[in-house]
């Protein structure tokens, strides 16, 4: 779909084929981003890695968070505190201004801005009150990451870290062992720390809202992911990683839940570099190319019942979220795919484990499954509108 809003030519790819071809065949046509005030101004243009048109800098940047920021070795590395933070439900101290703000970049980057879709009428923004809202804002994410960077420089400086490590720390320790060819900033480790929040946090907690309330929906699923959890973990005081693998029916239920409820159902918008032919339509350079991954995770082309929830679909199915099979893309594919898959992937599944495990879950009185609102919310990351209100029921048959 061919579509021109303001001064910038759009184009909503909806089907697998044409998915394949801008994240595959023209990966590098499409590899980079739009340009949007709102994220040059609050992601320290340049400097990040989600917002960032294609380049030498961006290329870096991606490298250093793929291999020692977000790779396997470092998810494996920090899951001790995953496994304290999820299974003693010990939250790192984390200050709810921050969330807040976090919470507020988010809204403004969701949201189609007019000054965005005229970009050559350079007094909009300002004569709108838009760039006046964006630099307070601006002001005040500055003010808290500071803090949050001296906090630690000073832990360091104390001694401190060791266990405690978390990725600022991991960032900090990068810029001062220089052992990248590419020379970290401040305004990068600023801008990876905020990103991370948005493209991190709020993604891994609306896929696990979407599929506890699918369970709900239906409690035959509810009880054989259920049943598997306590089978794998029987005689367990806490579910930590060492079986997660084990629990193969509990991946099945995520992956259904990504393809119905992707958290970012448009991925992050693409951009074209150059004239290029998609699907035999010519798409000229400059193009906000938006791929509506939520459509085609529910398009009966190549899927049975595609509103249905029903992750036995997957059993023997080789289709995953990998990138490579382009009508179930939850975390995109190409050079611009999530980085974060693993770190996603396992936080996810292990919240979901231990909700299973500890807890037998009810609806609130009166509320009837079936009638379940499953209506979705606006944002960047697109949750359910209505709280997912549950009663929990401690299971006894965990030893103390
Ligand atoms: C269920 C959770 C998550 C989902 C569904 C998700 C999905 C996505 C998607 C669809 C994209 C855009 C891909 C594209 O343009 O092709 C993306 C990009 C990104 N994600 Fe995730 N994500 C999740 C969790 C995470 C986590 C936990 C992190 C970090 C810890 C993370 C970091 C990023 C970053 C940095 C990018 C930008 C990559 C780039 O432009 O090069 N994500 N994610």
């Amino acid at each position: 779909m061919h579509l021109r809003l303001g001064e910038v030519p759009h184009v909503v790819v909806s089907s697998s084929r044409a998915a394949r071809e801008v994240m595959k065949t023209h990966d590098a046509v499409f590899a980079s981003r739009p340009s949007l005030l709102a994220a040059e101004m609050m992601t320290y243009a340049g400097s990040d890695l989600v917002f960032t048109r294609y380049g030498e800098s961006y290329k870096r940047l991606r490298k250093i968070c793929v291999v020692e920021v977000l790779g396997a070795g470092r998810v494996r590395y920090f899951r001790p505190v995953r496994e304290e933070e999820t299974v003693l439900g010990k939250a790192r101290e984390l200050d709810d201004g921050f969330l807040r703000m976090v919470e507020s970049v988010s809204e403004v980057m969701a949201g189609f801005k007019v000054s965005d879709l005229f970009p050559s009428l350079k007094f909009l923004p300002a004569v709108t009150g838009y760039k006046a809202q964006l630099r307070r804002m601006r002001r005040e994410m500055e003010s808290m990451l500071d803090g949050i960077i001296d906090e630690h420089k000073e832990r360091r400086a104390e001694g401190g870290g060791g266990n405690e490590e978390d990725l600022v720390d991991v960032l900090l320790n990068l810029q001062a062992s220089g052992s990248t060819d590419f020379s970290l900033t401040m305004d990068n480790i600023k801008a990876v720390t905020v990103e991370v929040f948005i493209a991190g946090v709020e993604t891994s907690a609306t896929a696990i809202d979407w599929t506890m309330a699918e369970m709900m929906k239906d409690e035959r699923v509810l009880r054989k992911a259920q049943e598997e959890v306590r089978q794998v973990y029987r005689g367990k005081t806490n579910v930590d990683e060492s079986s997660l693998h084990e629990l193969k029916y509990l991946d099945l239920v995520i992956k259904e839940s990504l393809r119905l409820h992707p958290p970012l159902p448009l991925l992050f918008p693409r951009e074209s570099q150059a004239k290029v032919e998609v699907c035999g339509y010519e798409i000229p350079a400059k193009t906000k190319v938006i791929v509506n991954c939520w459509a085609i995770g529910r398009d009966p082309q190549y899927w049975i019942e595609p509103t249905k929830f029903y992750p036995e679909r997957f059993a023997d199915s080789t289709i995953d979220y990998k990138g490579n099979n382009f009508e179930f893309i939850p975390f995109g594919a190409g050079r611009r795919m999530c980085p974060g898959m693993l770190y996603a992937t396992a936080v996810v599944k292990l919240t979901l484990a231990n909700l299973l495990y500890h807890f037998d879950w009810k609806l609130v009185d009166g509320m009837d499954a079936e009638n379940l609102d499953m209506t979705e919310a606006f944002g960047v990351a697109v949750g359910r509108k209505c709280s997912l209100c549950l009663i929990p029921i401690a299971y006894d048959d965990v030893p103390i």
